[in-house]
């Protein structure tokens, strides 16, 4: 083949990568709005908020200082499933709790190739965060069931871990490093989030 020539057609290029389609997922307050917000921005893919998907009977629980149940958040995942089946061939950010296992677990029926983006840290700066965020009908009073809830990516679930404390731009630039061929660097303390923690995911 002249080396001019275009790659055959079977060649995978830069064309046949697919589009991201992540969730960005952790407890109320670890940024995932804001953090989902500028990913979906420099991937250049729609972003979806799931807090938009609540019912109002949820929203009016949560604002009552109750924590939702699997039953409560059950046609809730669903309907983000949906959104990320929609978004599937050209990618999307959705920033969604998805707390357990068994709620990805929903998400990936509908959606298999989800990446999922865990803003994982401290409960004591979430809570702080929660109670100085101004119009939302989150309480802080619900930090510690979330924390609670909280079951953390298992190793063969697609998707990385990221440092909640780091400023929103670092973020992306965690995510975009985890999702490189390379992978990111090991994190400087394997124990927590010190970095980003590739869980065995591209997307
Ligand atoms: N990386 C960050 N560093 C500092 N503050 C942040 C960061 N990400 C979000 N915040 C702030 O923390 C609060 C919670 O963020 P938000 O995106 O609403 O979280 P979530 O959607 O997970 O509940 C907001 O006031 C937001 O401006
Ligand atoms: O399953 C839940 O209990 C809720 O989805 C919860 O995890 C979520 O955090 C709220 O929707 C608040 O919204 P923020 O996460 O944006 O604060």
């Amino acid at each position: 083949m002249n080396p001019t020539d275009p790659p055959p057609p079977t060649s995978p290029g830069p064309a046949a990568q697919t589009p991201p389609l992540l969730v960005v997922m952790g407890v109320t307050g670890s940024g995932k709005t804001t953090v989902g917000a500028a990913l979906a921005q420099r991937l250049r893919v729609p972003f979806a908020d799931a807090d938009d998907f609540h019912s109002p009977a949820s929203v009016a629980k949560m604002s009552a200082g109750i924590p939702l149940d699997d039953d409560d958040r059950l046609p809730w995942l669903r309907s983000i499933g949906a959104w990320l089946a929609a978004h599937a061939a050209g990618g999307g950010v959705v920033s969604c709790s998805a707390l357990k296992r068994s709620y990805r677990d929903v998400l990936r029926e509908s959606a298999p190739q989800v990446c999922f983006v865990h803003l994982a840290g401290d409960q004591q700066v979430v809570s702080r965060r929660v109670a100085g965020r101004p119009g939302h009908f989150m309480p802080a009073s619900l930090v510690a069931s979330q924390f609670a809830t909280l079951q953390p990516l298992q190793p063969d679930e697609h998707g990385v871990v990221l440092d909640l404390t780091h400023d929103v731009d670092r973020l992306v630039e965690d995510y975009l490093a985890a999702a490189s061929p390379g992978g990111a660097p090991p994190p400087a303390d394997p124990g927590g989030a010190g970095g980003a923690t590739d869980r065995g995911g591209r997307s």
